[in-house]
């Protein structure tokens, strides 16, 4: 069996019992029933992700942020020149970026993992070199991978969530970099939703209105282009496993393959696992395709500023924690995200219940 198929067969649903166990937990907390109102909800997805009740706290947490680039830059849809996805990467090694100050804010270390940058990296600590291509093809002129390299991304994206999880994290946050990437975004979100370019392509790092026009037109052509634009709503590319792995193929990018393996990986482990911006709601949609129940293992960190996240989200059943405007990738919203996923899980073990603390429990 290979990695992949393997993680995709230890994939499990959230455990019923550990999620009935905490809901009704909850409700003997001295507090109204619902008045911690979304962090309930997290609460209880954690004890069904661990399969316990009350769910451990998940920290430290462990941010890998995914560096990749993408041939569709060539039809203009950035206004940022390609080699600042490496010019980031070597930011985040030296501890500059925002996501490093935010990963500094929550005690989180940072991966930075070259899965396609369009060029050599010098060796550093913190940097993993995966790179199973220099860049994507143009993906508004044909596949964006082979399917060979989609799968070496996801596999690639899994061994950095088992090899985080085996040096100790008990949570992992997504993160990216890659110019251009929402333009590849958008594309996955159209595939795998059904909706609209027009509603789901935005601004991206911040394009005017002519080149967001032209954005748009370059994702309507890869759905076309890449056979994606015909089917009805949701399976543009077809159903089950072997779909979502052509169409990852046709209009990802290496980075949203290799989040959709660390996604997996984290499934697999039954690890919480906070998603970050669009590109992150975009691989996670690929990996949900690819295996249903890794979603019950996802939170929503926030929601980013760029439209096709929310559909994403929606598409998901997903809830984003934080709604800040937010849209720099890296990272950065899930990891603002995790002290209230840990406050969640603290309220399980540390609240008294109403027996314990003898408070009187309202009318029947
Ligand atoms: O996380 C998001 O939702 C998000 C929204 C807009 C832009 N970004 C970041 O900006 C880069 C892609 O933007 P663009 O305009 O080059 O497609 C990439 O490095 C992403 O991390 C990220
Ligand atoms: C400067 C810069 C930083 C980023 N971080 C994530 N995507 C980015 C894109 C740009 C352009």
């Amino acid at each position: 069996m290979t990695t992949l198929e393997q993680t995709l067969a230890e994939i499990r649903p959230a455990d019923p019992d550990a999620v009935a166990e905490a809901r009704a937990h909850q409700d003997r907390l001295t507090k109204p029933r619902g008045a911690l109102g979304a962090l309930e909800e997290v609460a209880v997805r954690l004890a069904g992700i661990a399969a316990v009740s009350p769910p451990p706290i998940p920290e430290p947490a462990a941010l890998a942020i995914f560096a990749a680039d993408h041939g569709v830059h060539a039809q203009g849809v950035s206004p940022w020149p390609q080699e600042v996805t490496r010019q980031m990467v070597a930011n985040f090694l030296a501890g500059g970026a925002v996501a490093n100050a935010f990963a500094n804010q929550v005690g989180a270390a940072v991966t930075v993992v070259d899965v396609g940058v369009a060029a050599d990296l010098p060796p550093a600590p913190g940097l993993v070199v995966d790179k199973v291509a220099y860049g994507t093809a143009d993906l508004s002129q044909g596949p964006a991978m082979t399917g060979r390299q989609a799968v070496s991304a996801l596999e690639a994206g899994i061994a950095v969530a088992r090899r985080l999880v085996g040096q100790g994290a008990r949570c992992l946050v997504t993160g990216d970099m890659g110019i251009a990437n929402t333009t590849a975004s958008a594309a996955l979100i159209c595939a795998f939703t059904g909706r609209d370019a027009a509603e789901v392509t935005g601004r991206g790092t911040g394009v005017d209105d002519e080149t967001l026009t032209r954005k748009v037109e370059v994702v309507r052509r890869a759905l076309r282009v890449n056979g994606l634009s015909d089917g009805p709503a949701g399976t543009a590319g077809g159903a089950g496993p072997e779909a979502a792995l052509r169409t990852l193929a046709a209009v990802g990018g290496l980075e949203h393959a290799a989040i959709a393996g660390f996604v997996l990986g984290a499934a697999a482990l039954r690890v919480p696992v906070i998603l970050d911006g669009v590109i992150a709601g975009s691989a996670a949609l690929a990996a949900a395709a690819l295996a249903p129940d890794a979603v019950d293992h996802c939170v929503a960190g926030h929601r980013s500023a760029e439209p096709g996240h929310a559909v994403a989200l929606a598409h998901l059943g997903l809830r984003p924690l934080v709604e800040l405007e937010l849209r720099l990738g890296e990272g950065t919203g899930g990891l603002l995200a995790h002290p209230l996923v840990c406050a969640a899980a603290r309220v399980m073990h540390e609240v008294a219940t109403f027996d314990s603390a003898g408070v009187t429990e309202k009318d029947a």
